[in-house]
């Protein structure tokens, strides 16, 4: 309920729309509830006297009547549709810009497909609610107490039926709608498992294909699917039983009502138009009764949607601006690391462990290690991307923490391990990491990652469209892209993760020598599994189970560092004697 409560200020600048909605409704209720009135006098008086002129009287006001009514129900759809529609686009704007802001560590504990979910379906199921709530909530229970003052004062004598049913159908109401609610927000679960499954499969489709195990991906999705679709039959039927019972309590209502009529027909104390019209208000009343469970139902359903989505409005940003900020902190590229510790989940394993070194201006540091050593892990604090558990870092002797965010990250140029493009042209990928660059930087940048070549090849060169997960580039072209980008930002400090792994050797040398003479001033950070990557590294960290094992240049690791040794040996095929 608060989480209703908090989102309902999303409305709030629609709020003409969300009160005429509602109000045209009434319209089309009182009109709604005129018609058996009408019908009542039409036989009480009009044919029992037979008035053929009062008929036709009536008649043009019943006619008259459902028109005024159409008109309510349409406005009333109209502008209750705009109040929702508005709403959830504001809603999914605001879940998508929290979700831009979130930490590495925010989105993994989430998880990518329940994020889906909550910016599609959730945000759906809100704007479904509210629509309801603006024509149906109001349209329930107007048609509800409208018909039953209505009976009070014209079919008092019948009232006794109504007193027994009207309990009767709320308790069934109830009932259902406190249990459907529990049974969505189950379903909400079981659509997360689906797409998050669905997402694993699309990206990895071709391995998928590679390895030949549609049928294992299948069953895995035929599980998943499986789960929804029962969840989801559950709580269908659950809500379709409703109608029948319903139904079947408003009968019985009738033939109570007919029978008591009878007798007091018979008795001449009530007019058989009043019994017509009375059945006519018991139906009115089971349809109003009906579609408020139904919006009931829908809000129970949304209550979930609600929560998940305020999780996302409250969850803590663990990549926060620092209140004293050193803003006119200018970054030149110094980097230092004092005793970091780190661990991904809170209270779990260190994977990185007392990590001390410090980079000067314009030098450029290798890492090495085996797999799952940290290497990457170390790299992805420099931009914050996690902050350490406990140690610092500092840039030209300022703790990351002080440093403004942006300006942070727009002084480093980071090329990920798993090169990211994105879908459109190679020059609005460029564009991505300098939004201002001309062709001739862009031109300068490809040629500096050994892009030139195949660029040039495309029809359009740079306006060479990219297709999603630049599907249509070879891996190594995607890396050469990634770096380019890279470049383009002119960083104080570049993070190559293993970039260069599905470069050739040529290649790699030339842009690691194209680095040296155009960014001389760059502090660079190269990631590489192969020693030929980092040998003229002016420091190499040798990391070890989250542990730099050793540091120095090639030549000193080569007397000092034995895991440093035996890479170089496995490498090089050369034995080092000189221990
Ligand atoms: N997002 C994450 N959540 C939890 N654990 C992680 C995450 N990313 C990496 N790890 C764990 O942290 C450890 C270090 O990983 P890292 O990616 O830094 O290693 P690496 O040395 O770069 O390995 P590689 O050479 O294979 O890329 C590994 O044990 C890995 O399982």
């Amino acid at each position: 309920m608060n989480a209703i409560k908090k989102l309902l200020q999303y409305i709030r600048p629609y709020t003409l729309f969300a009160v005429l909605g509602p109000l045209l409704m009434c319209i089309e209720v009182i009109m709604d509830l005129l018609q058996p009135t009408i019908m009542q006098k039409m036989i009480d008086i009009g044919i029992a006297n037979q008035d053929n002129g009062y008929v036709l009287k009536l008649g043009f006001f019943m006619l008259l009547s459902a028109f005024v009514g159409l008109i309510g129900g349409a406005g009333s759809s109209v502008y209750a549709a705009k109040a929702a529609v508005h709403f959830a686009t504001d809603l999914r704007r605001e879940v998508f810009k929290k979700t831009e802001q979130f930490s590495n560590q925010n989105t993994d504990s989430f998880g990518t497909g329940k994020l889906i979910t909550i910016l599609t379906n959730d945000i759906a199921t809100l704007q479904q609610a509210v629509i309801m709530t603006l024509r149906i909530f109001v349209r329930g229970p107007l048609l509800f107490i409208g018909s039953v003052v209505i009976v009070w004062f014209t079919a008092r004598e019948l009232f006794p039926v109504l007193l027994v049913a009207i309990p009767i159908l709320i308790a069934f109401i109830y009932y259902f709608s406190i249990k459907t609610g529990k049974l969505f927000s189950k379903v909400q679960k079981a659509m997360d498992q689906v797409n998050t499954k669905l997402q694993e499969m699309l990206a990895g489709i071709r391995v998928i294909k590679a390895f030949d195990r549609h049928d294992y991906e299948k069953s895995h999705f035929k599980t998943v699917n499986d789960l929804l679709m029962k969840r989801n039959m559950t709580a269908e039927q659950l809500i379709l039983t409703l109608m029948p019972i319903m139904m079947f309590v408003v009968n019985i209502g009738i033939i109570a009502g007919l029978w008591m009529g009878v007798i007091k027909v018979n008795e001449g104390t009530l007019q058989v138009g009043v019994i017509l019209a009375f059945i006519n208000y018991l139906n009115i009343m089971m349809n109003g009764l009906m579609s408020s469970s139904h919006v009931l139902m829908q809000i129970a359903r949304s209550f979930s949607s609600a929560e998940r989505i305020v999780q996302v409005f409250d969850t803590e940003i663990d990549i926060k601006e620092h209140e004293h900020l050193i803003s006119e902190q200018e970054i030149h590229g110094e980097v230092e690391f004092r005793q970091v510790n780190f661990s991904y989940s809170k209270n779990g394993e260190h994977v990185l462990r007392n990590i001390s070194f410090k980079a000067s201006i314009g030098q450029t540091i290798g890492i090495i290690g085996s797999t799952g050593s940290g290497k990457s892990t170390l790299v992805k604090l420099i931009p914050r991307l996690y902050d350490p558990d406990s140690g610092d870092i500092l840039i030209d002797g300022v703790s990351l923490k002080n440093l403004p965010l942006e300006k942070l990250r727009t002084a480093i140029g980071f090329v990920p391990q798993k090169a990211t493009l994105f879908s459109g042209s190679i020059k609005d990928n460029f564009h991505f990491g300098k939004e201002d660059a001309t062709i001739d930087d862009m031109e300068q940048a490809a040629q500096f990652a050994a892009a030139t070549e195949f660029i040039n090849r495309f029809d359009g060169k740079f306006e060479h469209k990219l297709m999603q997960g630049a599907t249509n580039l070879s891996g190594g072209q995607k890396q050469r892209l990634s770096m380019a980008r890279a470049f383009l930002r002119e960083p104080n400090i570049l993070i190559l993760d293993d970039s260069t792994s599905a470069i050739d050797a040529l290649s790699e040398s030339a842009v690691q020598q194209a680095l040296r003479k155009a960014h001389s001033n760059t502090t660079v950070f190269i990631i590489s599994s192969k020693i030929s990557s980092i040998i003229d590294a002016d420091q190499i960290l040798v990391m070890k189970d989250g542990e730099i094992e050793a540091s120095g240049t090639h030549d000193e690791l080569l007397t000092q560092s034995k895991v440093y040794r035996d890479i170089y040996t496995s490498q090089s095929g050369r034995e080092v004697k000189n221990v």
